[in-house]
């Protein structure tokens, strides 16, 4: 990824594509920044600043020192903010060690986070931008996938207990968003496929053109080179975009960008979060598509699509049979449940997300028997 310092020799400059969040129900409203060489429009978000913290994972230690090095040349009193990669960095004990960095550099309300990394470590710089004063400016630039087509827009800060995932967080939107898409070049396979399940998510609950682009070449949408990355991409932030826009606390609406999760989140502390999270989402896109179907609410057609469009681009659609009693117990304590009411997104049909609320117990037995191995 470039610092932003030295352009590519016969790169022209192509001015990037904006999608506004917010703005509505008196949140004031950002940018997200879609295109390539982005990080000269950092400094505009940052603004008066005096002080900026670059919170990075281990895995990008030199773009977050680029980034240091280029905002100390324009003046700002710039720290990094090492952290671990990927799900280890969502813990109290990372807060509290960003905590501190931001004490001893004497951060102030004026001062802002910038989170560059994967969704993990926007997740945590932005809980640690919500808690830090009790709120200070933030500025994501996603490096995967997962993270510019979800994680970076719509607010949602947090970190793990050892309860479960995400249970400790805050609403706190960015200041912006620049996604560079020249950073998923860098990306490992694995973790770039892994984010395709939050943009097929996109597709299923909103945007079918997605699903389209999927099918068309499943190998091709698997590589940062494939013909419709950027497409893929901008369509699902359009489909986040505008749901946390209408509903930013997840009072209602925003709850269907939870289709999947309930499984998704019981699976991923199951396995001490050494699954992905998209790897998990997929498992539980096809729980909950059986889940509707079982229900009378899906076609038979609609849910078989899930299993065959996950499976084409290499993302897992089952997942260990004997974990059941585990999972059911974790998905207790999903943000969905009211008192002792499991509630699950499923779909009414293509693009039609709706809650389902206590399912039949033996209705959930019976998704579950479909997506074990
Ligand atoms: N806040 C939200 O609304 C929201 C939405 C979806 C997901 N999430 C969260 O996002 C997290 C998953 O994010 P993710 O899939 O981006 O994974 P991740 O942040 O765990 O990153 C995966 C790995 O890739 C490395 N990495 C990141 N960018 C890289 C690059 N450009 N080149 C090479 N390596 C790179 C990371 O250091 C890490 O090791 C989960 O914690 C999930 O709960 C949050
Ligand atoms: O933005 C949202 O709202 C989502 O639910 C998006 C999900 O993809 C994301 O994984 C989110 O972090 C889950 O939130 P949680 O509230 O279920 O922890
Ligand atoms: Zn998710």
């Amino acid at each position: 990824m470039s610092s932003g310092t030295t352009p590519e020799p016969s790169a022209e400059p192509v001015a990037p594509l904006r999608v506004t969040v917010g703005g509505s129900a008196g949140t004031a409203p950002y940018e997200v920044l879609i295109g390539r060489q982005l990080l000269g429009e950092l400094p505009s978000l940052i603004g008066t600043a005096q002080r900026v913290a670059v919170l990075h994972p281990e895995a990008l230690a030199e773009t977050g020192q680029a980034l240091r090095e280029d905002l100390a040349a324009q003046g700002y009193q710039a720290i990094t903010v090492e952290v671990p990669n990927a799900e280890d960095a969502k813990q109290a004990e990372v807060a509290a060690y960003c905590w501190s960095a931001l004490g001893q550099t004497g951060f102030t309300r004026s001062d802002v986070v910038v989170g560059v990394g994967g969704g993990a470590t926007t997740d945590l710089a932005g809980f640690v931008a919500a808690t830090w004063l009790r709120g200070v400016r933030w500025i994501a630039v996603p490096t995967t996938v997962l993270g510019m087509v979800d994680a970076a827009v719509g607010g949602k800060t947090g970190i793990n207990t050892a309860e479960g995932k995400n249970l400790v967080g805050a609403f706190h939107p960015p200041a912006g968003v620049l996604c560079d898409l020249a950073a998923l070049d860098s990306l490992p396979v694995n973790d770039y496929v892994s984010g395709l399940a939050e943009v097929i998510k996109a597709g299923f609950i909103a945007d079918p053109e997605i699903l389209r682009l999927v099918e068309s070449d499943p190998e091709a949408a698997r590589t940062p080179a494939g013909p419709h990355t950027a497409e893929l991409i901008e369509r699902s932030i359009r489909v986040k975009a505008e749901v946390v826009s209408e509903d930013l606390r997840e009072s209602g609406r925003r709850e269907i960008l939870n289709y999947g999760h309930t499984l998704a989140h019981a699976i991923e502390k199951n396995e001490r979060y050494r699954w992905r999270h998209g790897a998990a989402v997929s498992v539980g896109m096809v729980f909950a598509a059986e889940l509707g179907r079982i229900a009378g609410r899906l076609d038979e057609a609609t849910a078989a699509r899930h299993r065959e469009v996950l499976a084409s681009v290499g993302l897992p659609v089952t997942y260990r049979g004997d974990q059941w009693p585990r999972l059911l117990e974790t998905m207790r304590v999903d943000k969905k449940t009211r008192g002792d009411l499991l509630r699950f997104i499923v779909l009414d049909g293509l693009a039609r997300p709706t809650v389902l609320e206590g399912p039949d117990p033996a209705a959930l037995l019976a998704a579950h028997a479909e997506i074990a191995d």
